[in-house]
């Protein structure tokens, strides 16, 4: 199992707004994508704007293990020698993925393709989290795959004989599981195909069709064979929502802020934290959308504004899963409760957020009941306060950065412990929010227990 990071807590002083232009780090999703399809491809792809978080970090160590020599990251750029489909060589060791979901999974499928075997490890968060769900499909297709019997890490992939195509209804909404099953389906014979219960993220089809990889979508369904080649390209990577949330939301809860977040990524499958703010009455205006590679991006300037208590559209949960810490803080300084249902997958992920969340807030003094599939959240006041006090983020680097910004409407410091994960998907993230008003002390080394 990997090491786990020195642990780091932030102490954040209560009040202050949100000001200025903020550009956020590199999106999570798309630079885990660009580094496994730029070293699956035929010849050089430059890509900018790369994620430099321990997670897409980890994905690209991993592909350097196998023999894929890259330059950079630097400043975000990137460049990556392809080797083709069947390019990739042996690597000496495990590979070693962190704290990173989407690493294990997606390789998990790009790896049951390849003549050699592979073992996969992760920190103690990873080597908790359920893999049978990519396990399962893929071993249907022809792959050979070993995990603990709960269907953990550490993982063993072993090269399967033949892989072939699969026809795949999954039973939860994962752009994880589905990617998974596209890279594998890169190497079957015949046709793959993934249906998803509700939309997710689709960078993986996105990304395939910018390496000229032909793939058919027809509703709910995406399809490709095996036996193409991926071609070399150029891509440019917006700034992450999903860290961009956090801040949408600390500008929404603290009066006088006026922030605008550049070069966001707008991807409709992950806009899912927009739509849900605007709901609750936040004064989002999206200027200047454009193109970036492939995905739609655009400026968002968020002004503060008096949050109202939903219920959260279930069909929304998919499109803003990993923005709800950031929603629950949101939710907690509304008028009337919010509902949040159909959500049960926030359990398994860095931490189980639902819990996690509902103890936070509740030593913050808000009224919160967990669910098994979501939560109900007694919201406030737009105008009222919350209290200041020690909450543990578990490692989970989304729950210390919402957690963050909940010192805005706070009338006593919050200090946050076990951060250090922030790293993953958010480097320079204390940085990043005293240029914009909300300074955070780091306390490395300050005990976890
Ligand atoms: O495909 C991806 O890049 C991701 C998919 C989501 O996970 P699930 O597939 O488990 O929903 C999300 O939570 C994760 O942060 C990134
Ligand atoms: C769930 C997340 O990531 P992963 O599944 O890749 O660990 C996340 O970033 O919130």
């Amino acid at each position: 199992m990997a090491d786990t990071p020195p642990s780091l807590s932030f102490e954040v002083a209560p009040g202050g707004a949100l000001r200025g232009p903020l550009q956020v780090p590199g999106d999570k999703s798309i630079s885990h994508r660009a580094v496994m399809l730029a070293a699956l491809a035929e010849g050089e792809t430059a890509i900018s704007g790369f994620l430099e978080g321990a997670d897409s970090l980890a994905t690209l160590a991993a592909f350097r293990a196998m023999g894929v020599q890259a330059e950079g990251p630097e400043q975000g750029r990137l460049r990556v020698q392809g080797v083709g489909l069947h390019g990739l060589q042996a690597p000496a060791d495990a590979l070693d993925l962190g704290n990173s979901g989407t690493s294990m999974r997606l390789l998990c499928g790009l790896l049951a393709g390849q003549s050699f075997a592979t073992t996969l490890i992760g920190d103690a968060s990873l080597s908790r989290r359920p893999m049978g769900r990519v396990i399962e499909p893929l071993t249907q297709m022809g792959a050979r795959i070993e995990a603990t019997p709960e269907g953990r890490a550490p993982l063993r992939v072993l090269p399967a004989k033949q892989l072939s195509g699969i026809d795949y209804r999954m039973p939860v909404a994962s752009a994880q599981v589905k990617s998974s099953l596209l890279l594998a389906g890169l190497y079957a014979q015949g046709e793959t195909s993934v249906r998803e219960p509700a939309v997710t993220r689709d960078h993986t089809e996105r990304m395939l069709q910018a390496f000229g990889y032909p793939l058919r979508r027809e509703g709910d369904r995406v399809c490709l064979s095996g036996g193409g080649r991926l071609h070399a390209t150029a891509l440019r990577i917006p700034a992450d929502i999903s860290s961009a949330a956090f801040f949408l939301v600390g500008a929404s809860i603290a009066p006088g802020s006026d922030l605008t977040l550049t070069e966001v990524g707008l991807n409709p499958t992950r806009i899912g934290v927009i739509n849900i703010l605007r709901g609750m009455g936040a004064d989002i205006a999206i200027e200047r959308p454009r193109e970036l590679g492939g995905e739609p991006v655009g400026d968002l300037r968020v002004r503060s504004a008096p949050l109202r208590g939903i219920a959260i559209p279930e069909d929304q949960v998919p499109l803003a899963i990993d923005e709800f810490p950031a929603l629950c803080v949101a939710a907690a300084c509304a008028d009337g409760p919010t509902l949040v249902r159909g959500a049960a997958e926030l359990r398994v992920k860095e931490s189980d957020r639902i819990q996690v969340m509902a103890d936070g807030l509740s030593t913050l003094g808000v009224d919160v009941e967990p669910q098994p599939d979501g939560m109900r959240i007694e919201g406030a006041g737009a105008a009222a306060q919350l209290d200041g006090g020690t909450v543990d983020a578990y490692g989970d680097h989304r729950i210390a950065m919402a957690f963050a910004m909940a010192a805005l409407r706070a009338t006593s410091p919050i200090v946050i412990r076990d951060c250090a994960n922030v790293e993953t998907s958010f480097p320079g993230f204390a940085a990043a929010s005293a240029g914009v008003g909300l300074p955070i002390t780091e306390q490395r080394g300050a005990t976890d227990a």
